[in-house]
């Protein structure tokens, strides 16, 4: 079943195409993940299919009840304790404070964050557990969606592991598909069911590939292994890496 469908999409921010003739579609417990060039427009288009911004032209259809969004500066309200801040989105649909409270509890243990520091403030945490928070907050009220942009991009590679298999843990027992942008290769195989490739100035998806296996269920070898290949030998990703080295030259 197709939980989301974008077809053909087009967007521009000040008259400049950055957009153009996207389409792509998501099913119910699918991960894809979003790679392409640096600039191609992996986040407008997640931005396009959350609904924060509006499309120029095509067609969005969410067949999600709710969603979720985890974005790379976790975006926490810098005036709320990191268990009020957790429990935002209950607040928002009504739900007392005191089950607000307790679920908040239970979600941050559920992510690992330790329930003694849910009283402090933001700017009282580390990046890690600020991300914690975030994705504490994307999942309590339970979505069947999630919007990842580059969630973990700033993050040491010991904890970037740990919360990417926070991800697999919470999206195979909480059964959310989920768009999931990213740089790293290695993040999108071990995360994702299937990779879409975006093509540089948003021209469109260029390709996909499926991912054998489940996320949580591939062997670091296989996946390193896989990694080489793809970005070697696969023309769908060498031209990734071609655009973003000729940029930086
Ligand atoms: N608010 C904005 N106003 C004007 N131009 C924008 C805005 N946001 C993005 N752009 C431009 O749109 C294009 C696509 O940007 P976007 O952030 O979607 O790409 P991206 O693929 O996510 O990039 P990266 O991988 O570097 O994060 C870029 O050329 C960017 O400069």
């Amino acid at each position: 079943m197709t939980i989301l469908s974008l077809s053909g999409l087009n967007h521009a921010y000040l008259g400049r195409t950055v957009i153009d003739q996207v389409s792509l579609s998501v099913e119910a417990g699918e991960i894809i993940a979003l790679v392409g060039p640096s600039g191609c427009g992996k986040s407008t288009l997640v931005h396009l299919a959350a609904g924060l911004i509006e499309a120029r032209a095509g067609r969005i259809e969410r067949g999600y009840q709710r969603h979720g969004m985890v974005f790379q500066d976790p975006r926490l309200m810098p005036w709320l304790t990191a268990r009020d801040n957790i429990a935002l989105p209950l607040k928002l649909i009504g739900i007392n404070r005191r089950t607000r409270h307790e679920r908040a509890e239970a979600q941050a243990c559920a992510v690992a964050f330790d329930p003694v520091d849910l009283d402090k403030f933001p700017a009282e945490l580390s990046g890690g557990m600020r991300q914690r928070v975030a994705i504490a907050r994307a999942l309590i009220a339970r979505p069947d969606f999630i919007y990842f942009d580059e969630p973990f991009t700033a993050l040491d590679v010991a904890l970037k592991r740990r919360m990417q298999d926070l991800v697999i843990t919470a999206a195979r027992d909480c059964r959310f598909a989920g768009l999931f942008v990213t740089h790293d290769l290695m993040e999108a195989t071990r995360i994702a069911h299937r990779i879409l490739v975006l093509d540089r100035h948003g021209r469109g998806v260029r390709g996909a590939r499926f991912l054998e296996g489940k996320p949580g269920d591939r062997d670091d070898a296989a996946l390193f292994a896989l990694v080489q290949h793809l970005t070697h030998d696969d023309p769908l990703f060498q031209q990734i890496n071609d655009f973003d080295e000729r940029r930086i030259a």
